[in-house]
C-alpha cells in the first residue's frame, strides 16, 4: 500500500461560543491522501472547511478521531515538533496571497526557506526554479504590488512549496481571480502535483475545478461524503 500523506480519522470538533450551545462542527471526518492524489473539497460557507483545513494542516487540533501526517501520528507531538513537521510537509495556499509586500516575488518565495535555515544560495536556486516553473521568471524582482493577481497566487503557491512540502492544503486558491487566471494558476497546481507526487487538499467552489481533481468530497452535516 502507498504511503499516506495525510490520515484523518473519526475527526471531531466542537466549538463553544459564548452563551450559544456548543456547536458540532466535524462530527466524524475521515480521509485518506496519497501522494500525487489531488482532492477537491466542496462545502457551502459555513460547513466548517476552514476548521478541518486547519486540523489537516496542524494549526488545530481535534477534539477527538486521529491525524496522521506522512504515516506518523500528531497527536503525541510537542507544539514544538507540530511546528516543525508543519514547516517541512506542508504548504498553505489561501484566497488572498499574504505575499510580504516590502520583499519581492523571489525573496517571498525564499522566506520560509531561510527560516528553515537554508542557505541563501540554495534558497535562491530554489526559488528561481519554482518561479520558472510557474512562468515567473521574468517577474522574480517585483514586488508583489506590481504583480497581477494571478501572478501573485503562483507566487504565493511557489511559496507554499518552497521547502519541498509533501501535502498542500489549499483554501479558494483561485476563488479571487478570473476564470482563465483561475485556470493558469490551477493548471500550474496540477502539474507540479503530477511531476512532484505533491498531494493536496483543494477546497473549492467551482465545479469545472474541482471535476479535475482525482476526487471531489463534499463537507456536509460534520461528515465528509462523495461529492
Ligand atoms: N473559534 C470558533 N468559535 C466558535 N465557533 C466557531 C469558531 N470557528 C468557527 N466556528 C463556527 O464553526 C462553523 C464552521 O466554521 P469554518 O470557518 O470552519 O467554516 P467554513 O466552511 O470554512 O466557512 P467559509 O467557507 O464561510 O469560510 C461556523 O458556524 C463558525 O461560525
Amino acid at each position: 500500500m502507498a504511503e499516506t500523506v495525510l490520515k484523518l480519522d473519526g475527526v471531531q470538533r466542537r466549538y463553544n461560543a459564548g452563551s450559544r450551545a456548543e456547536v458540532a462542527v466535524l462530527r466524524g471526518v475521515s480521509l485518506t491522501l496519497v501522494p500525487g492524489e489531488l482532492i477537491a473539497l466542496v462545502a457551502p460557507s459555513g460547513a466548517g472547511k476552514s476548521t478541518l483545513l486547519h486540523i489537516a494542516g496542524l494549526l488545530d487540533r481535534p477534539d477527538d478521531g486521529t491525524v496522521h501526517i506522512a504515516g506518523q501520528n500528531v497527536a503525541g507531538l510537542s507544539e514544538a515538533a507540530r511546528t516543525t513537521l508543519r514547516r517541512d510537509t506542508v504548504g498553505f495556499v489561501y484566497q488572498f496571497h499574504h505575499l510580504l509586500p516590502e520583499f519581492s516575488a523571489l525573496e517571498n518565495v525564499m522566506l520560509p526557506q531561510r527560516a528553515k535555515g537554508t542557505s541563501v544560495a540554495a534558497a535562491t536556486d530554489r526559488a528561481v526554479g519554482l518561479l520558472d516553473r510557474v512562468g515567473l521568471s521574468a517577474r522574480a524582482s517585483h514586488r508583489p504590488a506590481a504583480l497581477s493577481g494571478g501572478e501573485q497566487q503562483r507566487v504565493a503557491f511557489c511559496r507554499a512549496l518552497a521547502n519541498g512540502p509533501k501535502l498542500l492544503l489549499a483554501d479558494e486558491p483561485t476563488g479571487n481571480l478570473d476564470p482563465d487566471t483561475a485556470e493558469q494558476v490551477f493548471s500550474a497546481l496540477v502539474d507540479v502535483a503530477r511531476e512532484t507526487g505533491l498531494a493536496g487538499l483543494v477546497a473549492t467552489h467551482n465545479p469545472a475545478l474541482a471535476a479535475r481533481m482525482d476526487r471531489q468530497v463534499r463537507l456536509e452535516g460534520g461528515y465528509l461524503v462523495p461529492a
